[in-house]
């Protein structure tokens, strides 16, 4: 390895600040907060915006490209639910490295993985802290998202993708098929073809091409993602939080209902807002014309 790499990544190890290399000094001074969740062995995890209510994950397995180890993904569902609980924190940014989101879930410990194992152990059941989370979760995406890297970005609400990502679903190519959502995300968001082949080739594709197909929201140059992952989840939390968990169910149920029926239930939400304060509170403000001050009852 070349020394100066060598050098980079024993800093990187020791000092987790220096884990975001492209992202300038003046970033730091701004987002960052020396309130780092420090018991953590794969992920950062830290308070971060001018507010501090953002929550960053930081998957940090450099030497396997953040490959989703057993280890990786409880420690990633431990930050998930304390951010969740942390009522300072309005929207949550899950992101890698430049070089990868996440590789995929971590091939040599499942190599002699068996089926009884996985129904006995509950095989991929805390990935779905992620999907069930009532907070709005941003996913940051530089490098490779592939396998269930891809599946980790698609099962967050919103993706921010750096402009040379990698996204793809090769399960296939090492004799299995996407296990945690590849198949029935892709094929919602972006249809029948283009999953299809995704799914069937191994392929991967480009930040651009997500971009086209609705995967992906917006795509920057790639010392930009996070910092503008964590901006909008500032943005989101100017909002009343209950707000934007009845609004967050409402869009969710979009995957999971037919039109009539997600017409009825955001309806349903809709009225529900009207059992807030801050519903009164918002309306309130603009009749008033001025900022609202949301309690989030
Ligand atoms: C959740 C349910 C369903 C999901 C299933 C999946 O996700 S299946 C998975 C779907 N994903 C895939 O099939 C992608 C598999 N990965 C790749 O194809 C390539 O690593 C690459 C193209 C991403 C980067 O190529 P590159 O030449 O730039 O880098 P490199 O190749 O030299 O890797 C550096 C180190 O990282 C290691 N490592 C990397 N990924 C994994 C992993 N998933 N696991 C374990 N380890 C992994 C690699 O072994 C090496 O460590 P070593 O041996 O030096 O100790």
């Amino acid at each position: 390895m070349f020394p100066s790499k060598v050098f980079y990544n024993l800093i990187k190890c020791t000092i987790p600040k220096l884990n975001y290399p492209t992202i300038s000094n003046s970033f730091f001074s701004f987002y960052s907060t020396s309130s780092t969740d420090s018991q953590y062995k794969y992920i950062l995890s830290e308070k971060v915006g001018n507010q501090k209510n953002v929550g960053l994950v930081t998957l940090n397995r450099p030497k396997a490209l953040n490959a989703l180890c057993d280890g990786l993904i409880n420690e990633l569902s431990n930050a998930i639910n304390k951010f969740e609980k942390d009522e300072t924190v309005s929207a949550i940014v899950i992101t890698g490295s430049e070089k990868a989101f996440a590789a995929g879930a971590d091939i040599k410990e499942m190599l002699n993985q068996t089926y009884s194992a996985n129904i006995t152990g509950g095989l991929l059941e805390e990935w779905d802290t992620v999907s069930k989370c009532k907070k709005p979760i941003i996913a940051a995406v530089n490098g490779y998202a592939l396998g269930g890297g891809c599946e980790l970005a698609i099962m967050c609400d919103i993706i921010y993708a750096g402009e040379t990502a990698k996204f793809g679903q090769p399960e296939v190519i090492i004799g299995t098929i996407p296990g945690a959502g590849g198949t029935q995300r892709i094929a919602r968001s972006c249809g029948k073809s283009f999953a299809m082949e995704v799914c069937l080739t191994g392929n991967q594709f480009t930040a651009q091409e997500a971009f086209n197909r609705g995967l992906v929201s917006k795509i920057f140059q790639p010392d930009k993602v996070v910092e503008e992952a964590i901006k909008l989840g500032e943005r989101i939390s100017q909002h009343s939080q209950i707000i934007i968990q009845l609004c967050k169910e409402s869009v969710n149920n979009a995957f999971e209902t037919g039109l009539a029926q997600g017409l009825k239930f955001e309806k349903k939400q809709f009225y529900g807002t009207f059992a807030t304060e801050d519903r009164k509170e918002g309306m309130t403000a603009f009749v008033e014309k001025r900022q609202p001050n949301f309690s989030n009852k």
